[in-house]
């Protein structure tokens, strides 16, 4: 990472040589790069800095309330259905229209906004590419601005990449996935982008650039007269959809195109958002597409909700899947919701991706993904998620054969099944239902993958991947967050690994045997070359203060974030540096 200048710390003694034209009050102190200049237009930075402006103080507050929150649950209370929100649960209210173009969802990839990737992905055969600013991308300077580059050329349709060693160029096929973007989550700061003063919310900056420069070409050539079309993640509560309401309206406005133009699909990813899912979508309504299940999102947030309560304790990370009571119910509370509000139900991720060096290994592989998907279907759910371009045709033909299957009076070639599917049982899950402890058995060997798989996760993230290949596996922010806080909770409650039958507690002494034993398996499997010039030691460290520390950071990236930004001297254009 060469000059790494922690975020608060002294900048990188390295100029900017032109500068960014800035409007009052930004300041840019990533690398100048001319590409980059043309996203960070003065114009563009002017609409991020009226978002900000606009929208900081409802951020701030809604970052106290998840304190607040927070202060609750480790006091012993539990999240829970709100008697003041009831007219709305209760309310007869539907969300605006689906938009035609992305009435049929029925299989979305999703993927970092890397250049390739974003190629691959449209091209697909998918329906929806999510391009992702958030738990598939390390959030580096670098990789933000390039992916604003990278997503403005896929809008226009003129992306392009020439893989030199492999002598293979990339171009867009004639018809292409609808695209989707995921902006960073509330929580994350921008710290190389300054505005009076203060580091730019994240998501206004990964929004707003987006939004400032692809919002007519994407209307015109994606959207049917709609869009963009967002995906928005790790929401806690309607007064942080509120949020985004309002962002949306804001836009509009200034683009001059018509309320309702803008859709999102919220994740629904976090423990207390399950008992705000209509009250998310009512504030959103004029904006919505639906929900999806960010379930591995929502397995991190049970263990971070629960931080303060023993008889809440995870069993290992495997055995916390789909037909779990909790994962269920969380599952088919959301598809009633959306199809009684008349928006989508996404299903989640699976976390396969193909094997290539072993052909039984790999059928198995797909046989789960099929498994799940099968359940996501016949649950209801109107389209799934896929993490790799060699997964789209299977979950295609799961839901292709099986959407309104069962249902006489349905259109077995039906976009969706929000019409057919109501699933009207699931409104008598309780809370009870929603919060039921996942039942399993903890064991050395969970102890184990966690810590490897965290380490290498984060090795990736330090060095600028955000989605990585891990023992078969897709592993991103959030499955790894899944690893750190099991640990953390494990080590807390001094659980007994109950599942191996050897009765071992996890302590502090036999987690740091864990974690030198583990760092030495990972450097015997990715070779010594590898390892040294890798970020597996540093990797090691965050990874072991977080999962020993006394209180439980809220997320593993807010931490890791002070180690992938460089600031650079500050030679804006009309700005006198500060720094
Ligand atoms: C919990 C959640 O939030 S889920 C959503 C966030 N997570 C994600 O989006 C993860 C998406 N998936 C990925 O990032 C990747 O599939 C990985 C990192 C897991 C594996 O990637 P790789 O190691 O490159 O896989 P592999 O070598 O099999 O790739 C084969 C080809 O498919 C492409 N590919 C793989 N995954 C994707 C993808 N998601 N989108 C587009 N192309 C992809 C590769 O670029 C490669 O292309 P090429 O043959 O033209 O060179
Ligand atoms: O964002 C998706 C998730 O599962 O987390
Ligand atoms: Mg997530």
């Amino acid at each position: 990472m060469g000059s790494v200048g922690a975020y608060g710390y002294p900048a990188a003694a390295v100029s900017n040589k032109y500068g960014y034209d800035v409007p009052e009050g930004v300041e840019i102190r990533g690398r100048f790069d001319e590409e980059f200049a043309k996203i960070l237009s003065k114009d563009a930075l002017q609409f991020v800095a009226e978002l900000q402006r606009e929208f900081r103080d409802q951020v701030k507050y809604a970052m106290e309330c998840r304190k607040e929150a927070k202060r609750r649950y480790n006091d012993g209370a539990v999240p829970g259905f709100d008697p003041a929100t009831r007219f709305i649960r209760d309310g007869d209210w539907v969300c605006a229209a689906v938009p035609p173009a992305v009435a049929d969802r029925k299989v979305e990839i999703t993927g970092p906004v890397e250049r390739k990737m974003i190629i691959n992905a449209l091209n697909s055969g998918a329906k929806v590419f999510m391009a992702d600013f958030e738990d598939a991308l390390s959030p580096s300077w670098e990789n933000l601005m390039r992916g604003q580059v990278n997503l403005k050329e896929a809008v226009d349709g003129t992306i392009s990449f020439h893989d030199k060693a492999r002598n293979r160029v990339y171009k867009l096929n004639d018809q292409t996935a609808k695209l989707f973007v995921r902006p960073r989550g509330w929580h994350l700061p921008e710290a190389h982008i300054l505005i009076d003063g203060e580091p730019a919310t994240g998501c206004f900056v990964d929004f707003g650039l987006y939004f400032y420069h692809n919002y007519a070409t994407f209307r015109r050539r994606q959207g049917q007269g709609f869009g963009p079309f967002f995906y928005l993640p790790k929401m806690e509560h309607s007064r942080e959809a509120k949020i985004w309401n309002g962002v949306f309206e804001r836009a509009e406005k200034k683009a001059g195109i018509e309320n309702g133009s803008i859709r999102a699909t919220v994740l629904i990813e976090t423990l207390p958002a399950v008992f705000q899912m209509d009250e998310i979508l009512y504030e959103l309504r004029d904006h919505s597409v639906g929900l999806n299940c960010g379930r591995w999102d929502y397995i991190f947030s049970y263990v971070k909700t629960f931080q303060a309560h023993s008889d809440c304790l995870l069993p290992d990370r495997v055995q916390v899947g789909m037909t779990q009571h909790f994962m269920k119910s969380y599952s088919d509370r959301l598809i009633w919701t959306c199809h009684r509000r008349g928006v989508h139900a996404m299903g989640g991720m699976a976390a396969q991706i193909p094997i290539k060096d072993d052909k039984l290994a790999n059928e198995a592989a797909m046989e789960l993904v099929k498994k799940d998907k099968l359940r996501e279907v016949r649950a209801g759910h109107d389209g799934t998620w896929a993490a790799h371009p060699g997964l789209i045709q299977i979950c295609m033909d799961v839901f292709n054969n099986n959407m309104n299957m069962g249902n006489a009076n349905a259109n077995a070639k039906a976009a969706n099944q929000i019409e057919s599917m109501k699933r009207e049982d699931a409104a008598n899950l309780t809370e009870e239902d929603l919060l039921q402890r996942p039942r399993g058995v903890r064991s050395m060997e969970g102890l184990r993958l966690n810590t490897r798989v965290g380490i290498q996760y984060l090795a990736a993230w330090l060095g600028g991947a955000g989605s990585v290949p891990l023992y078969n596996l897709m592993e991103d922010a959030a499955t790894a967050e899944i690893s750190r806080v099991q640990n953390w909770q494990w080590l807390k409650y001094g659980v007994e690994l109950d599942g191996d039958g050897l009765g071992v507690r996890v302590t502090k002494e036999l987690f740091g045997r864990v974690v030198e034993e583990e760092l030495d398996r990972i450097l015997t499997e990715v070779g010594k070359r590898n390892f040294n010039t890798g970020f597996y030691k540093q990797a090691s460290n965050i990874f072991t203060r977080q999962c020993t520390s006394p209180t439980l950071d809220d997320f593993l990236t807010l931490d890791a974030y002070n180690h992938i930004v460089q600031l650079h001297p500050i030679h804006n254009k009309g700005v006198i540096s500060r720094i």
